[in-house]
């Protein structure tokens, strides 16, 4: 995966989005304090957004480019968002919430069956249940799964672990690394956190006030001061 984020610029209330960068790393961390512009980077590369100026490739197809005014629609971008709050349907089950992503898809890598990734990210409990019952960690592990059914050619995580508690961060962390390592699926991972950077991430951007600021790999970017426990317990395959 090649995403190319050429002179990319996005007028916002109190700066300026400027982003020049390539993007090839499995998982690539877009980490910043609150309002540095994250979201709307995310936007603009799933098209909910048009920049004012430049262009974004994906794998070599044009998705947005201001100077011959090609804009392929979100819906058409074979990318998969999974914003902060899940936007699951919360008056449908967990199955039919899964099952719309699937239905709109049509070319499917193995491996990316309603099965298998019920199985991966263990929600086979929950498929009868109605969104509005399940808790915060549930919901994350839904969203997941429904971006996933849409076999999207990139993944971008917005905050996926944010609003849950360290326990549950904890438990959730398995279960990133199990997409990560099971299907080869991109992902741009947003987080404030640099535990899940160093867990979980190849690559990290630092965004201050829409520009990055730092690029590199975490370990260089971030101190880590011992192994991180998420991937301990990932080792032993364990992901409660
Ligand atoms: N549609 C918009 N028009 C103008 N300014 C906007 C718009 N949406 C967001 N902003 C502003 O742009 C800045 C960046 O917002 P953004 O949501 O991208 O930041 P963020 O890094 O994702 O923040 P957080 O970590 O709090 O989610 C903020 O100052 C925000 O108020």
């Amino acid at each position: 995966m090649s995403l190319v984020l050429k002179n990319l610029r996005l007028p916002l209330a109190h700066f300026t989005l400027e982003i020049d960068a390539t993007l090839s790393s499995r998982v690539t961390a877009i980490f910043g304090p609150s309002g540095s512009g994250k979201t709307s980077l995310l936007e603009l590369i799933a098209g909910l957004r048009r920049p004012a100026s430049g262009s974004i490739e994906l794998s070599g197809t044009v998705l947005t480019d201001r100077a011959t005014h090609q804009f392929i629609a979100p819906q058409h971008r074979a990318i998969g968002y999974v914003p902060q709050d899940g936007a699951l349907f919360p008056h449908l089950s967990v199955r039919k919430n899964l099952l719309y992503g699937f239905s709109t898809t049509h070319e499917r890598p193995a491996g990316l069956s309603l099965d298998h990734i019920v199985e991966v990210l263990e929600i086979s409990p929950l498929l009868d249940r109605s969104i509005a019952t399940l808790s915060g960690g549930e919901k994350q592990r839904v969203a997941l799964g429904r971006a996933l059914l849409a076999a999207p050619k990139l993944l971008l995580l917005d905050e996926p672990l944010a609003s849950l508690d360290v326990a549950l961060k904890e438990r959730l962390i398995p279960y990133l690394l199990r997409i990560r390592d099971e299907f080869t699926i991109p992902m741009i991972y947003v987080t404030h956190s640099p535990d899940e950077v160093v867990a979980l991430c190849d690559d990290a951007l630092i965004l201050l006030s829409g520009k990055i600021e730092k690029r590199g790999r975490p370990a260089d970017l971030f101190e880590v001061s011992e192994t991180p426990r998420y991937r301990l317990r990932e080792q032993k395959g364990r992901a409660e």
